[in-house]
């Protein structure tokens, strides 16, 4: 395996215009005589119809993919080509939609889209694979990205028979893996080192698609490049971080899935925990992955593996409200009726480093809340000696600085400050310095999947996770997760469409923190 085309155009600013000169530029100069195949495998699935197709439609739409490529839809189910094209443009909702040439752009790109039906741990179905890619590559110098947009116990299968039989024989194979990577520090050790019987580090893109969100990707824009905010990037300044996630709907159809894992490796020690990671990074020699992924691993390194008295945890019960009934988690038939599975989790965590010591890194992730948010929050300390203490009595909270990224929805920055309000009298007011997207840009923001994707086709790994990175997120959350089982840990009920448990709350005040989304004027 030979990375042709390395560098992300969208991550070193080329515009979308020169980009067919930034492919020929850096891959060696046979952009027409190369070609790139994508093979979704699970392509009958959920994520492939939510995410991965309208993703690739829209890089499509918008010229970012090169001028030859095919996309091959790979899974059990008995499909034709023109079936799956049916599902793609039938099922396709994305932000291109509505832009003019949208039907016919998609006539064109369904051309590119092929199906090919197999069986996952069967070598003779990837070879045929193979030999219809072969026939669209048409002698071509040819790269490869397999998506694995399957369930994690089938990973490895698919690894072995595509590396064997469907690998490109001229130019680079990569493989994105979705998560779930592994259940604790065993299975995803063992998970990696299975893998990596077929493939090099290299080859492997581990997605964790909050990376390639466009505020997360502007964390370190922000930090990095804005003098008023790195100097204060410490616990000289910062009294704490909190990092919070909420969906306003249940497990609805996942239940399956998620009853084996749990918001804590669902969504914490994950997409969070990567947040954290760079939100808390000391400053990178370059942007270059490689860089930038040491850094996140020396402060995932940095950090005390989480205990009991660090978390509380909560699951969803059903409830009838306005006429209407919630169902509760353990309601879903694809969960055990007495699943003791979090739904919620509140948590805790230290980085045990110069620059952070005793500040609380607090996250918050749970299911089935009053609203679907993510945000980061940053809270600042008091002024010391502040002039115009009287005037904000005796919550002194209250006249702290806050600076909020808000993930989605409505994606925005905003930092809260104290004003004066106009008039002759001396009131003051804690206001919003807004940055609101849609406000000041006028264009719509790139799913995560379009930018993590075009990443992958570059080979720029700064968005996805290294095998170490792994190793140290999961030593943070396993012996938890293995007390939490092992002592059967029941969790507190919140009923649907509420705030969550009680005990978050209890667990914030413990390190004399308030949740910045709750209680406060943008609650
Ligand atoms: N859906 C989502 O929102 C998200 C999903 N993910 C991850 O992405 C991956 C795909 O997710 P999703 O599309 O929801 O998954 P699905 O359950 O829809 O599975 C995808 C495809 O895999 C095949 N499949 C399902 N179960 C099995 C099984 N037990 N054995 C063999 N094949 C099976 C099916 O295809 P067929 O029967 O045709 O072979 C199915 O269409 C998973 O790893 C998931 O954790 C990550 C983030 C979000
Ligand atoms: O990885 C996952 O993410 C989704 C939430 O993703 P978002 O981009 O819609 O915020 C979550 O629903 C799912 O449980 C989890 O597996």
């Amino acid at each position: 395996m030979q990375g042709g085309m390395d560098g992300n155009p969208l991550a070193k600013g080329i515009n979308p215009e020169d980009q067919e000169d930034f492919f020929i530029d850096i891959s060696d100069g046979e952009e027409a005589h190369s070609t790139l195949s994508i093979t979704v495998v699970g392509a009958s699935g959920d994520l492939a119809k939510k995410k991965i197709f309208p993703a690739l439609f829209a890089l499509y739409y918008e010229d970012w993919l090169p001028e030859n490529f095919v996309i091959f839809g790979y899974a059990r189910t008995k499909l034709t080509d023109e079936e799956l094209r049916n599902t793609i443009s039938g099922t396709l909702t994305c932000r291109i939609d509505k832009r003019a040439n949208c039907e016919d752009k998609m006539e064109q790109f369904l051309k590119r889209c092929f199906y090919h039906s197999g069986e996952y741990s069967s070598e003779e179905h990837f070879a045929e694979l193979d030999s219809k890619l072969k026939e669209k590559e048409a002698g071509k110098r040819s790269n490869r990205l397999f998506y694995l947009s399957i369930p994690p116990n089938i990973f490895v299968d698919v690894v072995r028979c595509a590396s064997r039989k469907a690998s490109s024989a001229k130019g680079w194979t990569r493989v994105i893996v979705e998560k779930p990577f592994g259940r604790d520090s065993e299975s995803s050790a063992e998970l990696t080192r299975c893998l990596k019987k077929y493939l090099t580090e290299e080859q492997i893109f581990r997605i964790d698609h909050y990376l390639g969100k466009e505020l997360v990707e502007n964390l370190s824009v922000l930090r990095f490049s804005n003098l008023v905010f790195e100097p204060l990037w410490s616990r000289n300044y910062i009294r704490n971080v909190q990092f919070i996630f909420s969906e306003d709907f249940g497990t609805e159809g996942r239940g399956g899935y998620f009853d084996n894992y749990g918001i804590i490796r669902d969504i914490m020690q994950n997409h969070l925990l990567q947040i954290l990671a760079l939100f808390a990074m000391e400053t990178p020699v370059s942007l270059d992955a490689e860089d930038i992924r040491n850094e996140k691993v020396k402060v995932l390194r940095s950090m005390k593996p989480l205990e009991l008295e660090d978390v509380i945890i909560g699951q969803y019960k059903g409830h009838n409200k306005g006429g209407r009934t919630y169902p509760g988690y353990t309601d879903d038939s694809t969960v055990p009726s007495n699943s003791i599975t979090p739904t919620f989790a509140a948590a805790a965590l230290f980085i045990n480093n110069a620059r952070w010591d005793g500040v609380p890194f607090l996250m918050k992730a749970g299911k089935a809340l009053h609203r679907k948010r993510a945000e980061i929050r940053v809270q600042f300390r008091h002024v010391p000696g502040n002039l115009y203490k009287r005037n904000f009595g005796t919550d002194l909270d209250k006249a702290t600085n806050e600076l909020v990224l808000r993930v989605q929805p409505d994606e925005a920055i905003y930092l809260k400050i104290n004003n004066k309000v106009p008039g002759l009298g001396m009131r003051l007011d804690r206001s919003d310095l807004n940055l609101l997207y849609r406000a000041r840009y006028p264009s719509e923001i790139p799913d995560a999947y379009e930018r993590l994707l075009l990443d992958a086709i570059a080979g720029e790994r700064r968005l996805f996770i290294r095998s170490d990175e792994l190793d140290a997120a999961w030593s943070l959350f396993t012996p938890l997760l293995k007390e939490l089982e092992a002592k059967k840990i029941a969790p507190e009920l919140y009923p649907y469409g509420s705030r969550g448990p009680v005990g978050a709350h209890y667990l914030a005040a413990k390190y004399n923190v308030r949740w910045g989304d709750l209680g406060g004027d943008d609650d």
